[in-house]
Parts: structure tokens; C-alpha cells; sequence
């Protein structure tokens, strides 16, 4: 068969598969309108999504995989498919730290897909009020960076919400320097986020070190000011290359290839069991010698797995701290259960800050 012959057979196959594909895409459409109406039946304040499924259906897209995509593209792939199924049951508001462009964003968009209302705010704080409003449905914030470590704002606002962090998002962070300008050397000004400028500090400091670095509130608020104002340059995302029309000066400059961030989705829900779960802890200690080893030997002894542990100052007293503490399992999982029986007798604190799904890649 000649070349293009065999182009138009395939084709033609890709076409048939295709009016396949849209076909069943547009019956699970159907199927998801239909589990809106026994949510409807089932519950008196229907609670529309669900992570505890849509982590089912991404894991057993990942079990069925045999190739050539990769598990990012088809998971990218069917949490779209899933971000328009649950739009047509109920549109979600999910706020995040602003303006457009942020990584928060695109946090958000491989969270929620693009079916999701985007509701960008100026601060952390205010994606915590804003959800404990029901302004918005659901928040994301930045909880900790592999570079960083944690983020104050998120960690404070966390003590006093009576939110519950019903997901967790794992980004990988590449930073660009993006600039309008020609040469490097028209530079006068760098603008990011603190942490921004903190995950590129080897780089800046060998390539750009008379360059004034200044911390604005989000990297795309920088890319803004990068793109109104001669002589600057932006520390941020692609996203906000594209939107504030900047040229990456130069891609990749984080002092380390594996810099991720973990976002946390702040919701007003419980979520039940999946088998892949993290819990989230706030706990407080007396402050008497001991103390701490009290606080993590019941964790030890029922064999539960701490992912991470982080201090804060309880801003109670002088030198008084409390703990932020990740776990695997969920709060229902009886060696947690006992773990937290036994801790009970020692610490003054136990908020359970939620039990959730792992990150999906
Ligand atoms: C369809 C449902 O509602 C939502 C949409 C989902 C989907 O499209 O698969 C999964 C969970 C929910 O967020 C459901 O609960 O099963």
C-alpha cells in the first residue's frame, strides 16, 4: 500500500475510534448527571465532589496503563473528563493565591481541571476566609516547598480554621527569568516571590549578583511588574510568561531540578478512606522535658509512618510551639486511632486537620 494510502486507512481508523471516544465521553456526561439525582436523593445537602472516587478512577487509570502515554498525560487527561463531568453537576469555586498566572493556578488547574471557576485572592488568609465563607467551595494553598520547607501563612492559618484539607497537590516548581529587554546586562531589578528568589539564590548569586532582588507577592504580580516597567525582570512560571507576554530570559534556573511544592485543597468535608491516605495533625506539647519524645512515641510504637513534622510558635506565650504533623493512613485506621488515644494523656492540643487522599503523581 502506498503512503498515502495507508495515511487515509489510519486516519480513517483514528476517526472511527475518535466517534467512539466522543460517544462514551458524552455517556459518562449522562452517567454523571445521573449520580447528581441520587445525590439529591440521598442527601439533604448534596455534596457534589468527591475526591475519595475521583482518586479511584485516576488509580485504576494508572493500574490500566500499558503505554505509550504516560501516567501524567492520561491522569491529565481524565481529571478533564472528570472536571466537566462534575461541572455539570455543580460548577466549583476554588480560590487560590493571585493574580492569574500564580503556581497556585496551576495547582488548581491539575487539581480541578479547567471546568473549575478560578477565584484568584490577594493572600493566604483571605483563601481561608473566603472558603470558611462558602464564597468559594474549595481553597488551595501552598503548604511546603522541597527547597523552602513550609509556608508560614499557610501553617498560621491552619491553627485557626475549622477548615479540613480534603487533598494534596504535588507541582513540580520550574522557575524562568522572564524579561522584556534584550540584553541581561539592561537588568537594574528582579522581582518573585520570597521564595522564589530563596529556590534560585545559587543561580542568582553566580549569574545576576549586582542585580536588585525584590519579594513581591506572588510571582506573577512580579511577571505584571516585569511587563509594565523598563528594566525588570520576573522570577516565575511559564503561566505567567504566556500571560504577561515575557520572554524567558533564562528556563530552569532553581537552584534544585527536583523543586516541588505541596498545596493543600481546604474544604468544609470529611473524607472517607481510600487505602492511600495522609492524615494531618496540629499538636501541642507542655512545655517540660520529654515532652517531645512523648509527643512522637505513640506514633512509633503503633507503627504509624510520620511524613513530616514542623514547628510554629503557638503565638500563645513566649518559646511555646506548636507541631505540624503528617502521617500516613487515615484518622479511622485503628494503629492511628491508638496513636492518638495514648496522646491524648500528653499533649494539651489534638486538631485534626483532615485525612485525605496521597497526591497522584
Ligand atoms: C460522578 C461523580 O461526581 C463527581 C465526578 C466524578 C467523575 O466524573 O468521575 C467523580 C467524583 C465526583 O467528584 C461521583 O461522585 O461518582
Amino acid at each position: 500500500m502506498s503512503t498515502t494510502n495507508n495515511l487515509a486507512t489510519v486516519r480513517a481508523q483514528i476517526d472511527e475510534l475518535d466517534e467512539k471516544i466522543q460517544n462514551l465521553i458524552t455517556q459518562r456526561a449522562g452517567l454523571a448527571t445521573e449520580v447528581a439525582q441520587a445525590k439529591y436523593a440521598q442527601e439533604t445537602k448534596p455534596v457534589f465532589y468527591r475526591p475519595e472516587r475521583e482518586v479511584e478512577v485516576l488509580r485504576n487509570v494508572i493500574a490500566r496503563n500499558k503505554g505509550p502515554l504516560s501516567n501524567e498525560t492520561l491522569t491529565r487527561i481524565f481529571r478533564e473528563i472528570m472536571s466537566d463531568c462534575l461541572a455539570l453537576q455543580q460548577p466549583l469555586k476554588i480560590a487560590f493565591l493571585g493574580p492569574a498566572g500564580t503556581y497556585s493556578q496551576a495547582a488548581v488547574y491539575k487539581h480541578f481541571g479547567h471546568a473549575a471557576q478560578n477565584i484568584p485572592l490577594q493572600t493566604i488568609e483571605e483563601v481561608f476566609r473566603e472558603v470558611e465563607a462558602q464564597t468559594a467551595n474549595y481553597g488551595v494553598v501552598p503548604v511546603e516547598n522541597s527547597t523552602e520547607g513550609g509556608v508560614n501563612q499557610t501553617l498560621d492559618g491552619f491553627i485557626n480554621t475549622s477548615l479540613k484539607i480534603c487533598g494534596e497537590i504535588e507541582l513540580p516548581i520550574h522557575h524562568h527569568l522572564l524579561a522584556n529587554v534584550d540584553k541581561v546586562e539592561q537588568i537594574q531589578r528582579i522581582y518573585s516571590h520570597q521564595q522564589s528568589l530563596a529556590q534560585c539564590h545559587h543561580w542568582l548569586n553566580s549569574h545576576l549578583p549586582q542585580v536588585e532582588r525584590i519579594a513581591v507577592n506572588s510571582n506573577a504580580e512580579a511577571a505584571r511588574r516585569a511587563f509594565n516597567e523598563a528594566g525588570t525582570a520576573a522570577i516565575a512560571g511559564q503561566m505567567a510568561a504566556d500571560i504577561y507576554q515575557l520572554r524567558i530570559i533564562a528556563s530552569r534556573i532553581e537552584d534544585n531540578i527536583n523543586n516541588t511544592t505541596r498545596f493543600a485543597v481546604l474544604g468544609q468535608q470529611e473524607i472517607p478512606p481510600t487505602g492511600g491516605d495522609k492524615t494531618s495533625l496540629l499538636l501541642s506539647t507542655p512545655n517540660q522535658p520529654g515532652a517531645l519524645y512523648d509527643l512522637l512515641e505513640p506514633f512509633a510504637h503503633n507503627q504509624v509512618n510520620m511524613t513530616r513534622i514542623e514547628s510554629r510558635p503557638s503565638r500563645q506565650g513566649i518559646w511555646e510551639y506548636v507541631f505540624f504533623v503528617d502521617i500516613e493512613g487515615h484518622i479511622q485506621d485503628a494503629p492511628i486511632v491508638n496513636a492518638l488515644q495514648t496522646l491524648a494523656k500528653y499533649t494539651g492540643l489534638i486538631k485534626h486537620l483532615g485525612s485525605y487522599p496521597r497526591a497522584i503523581l
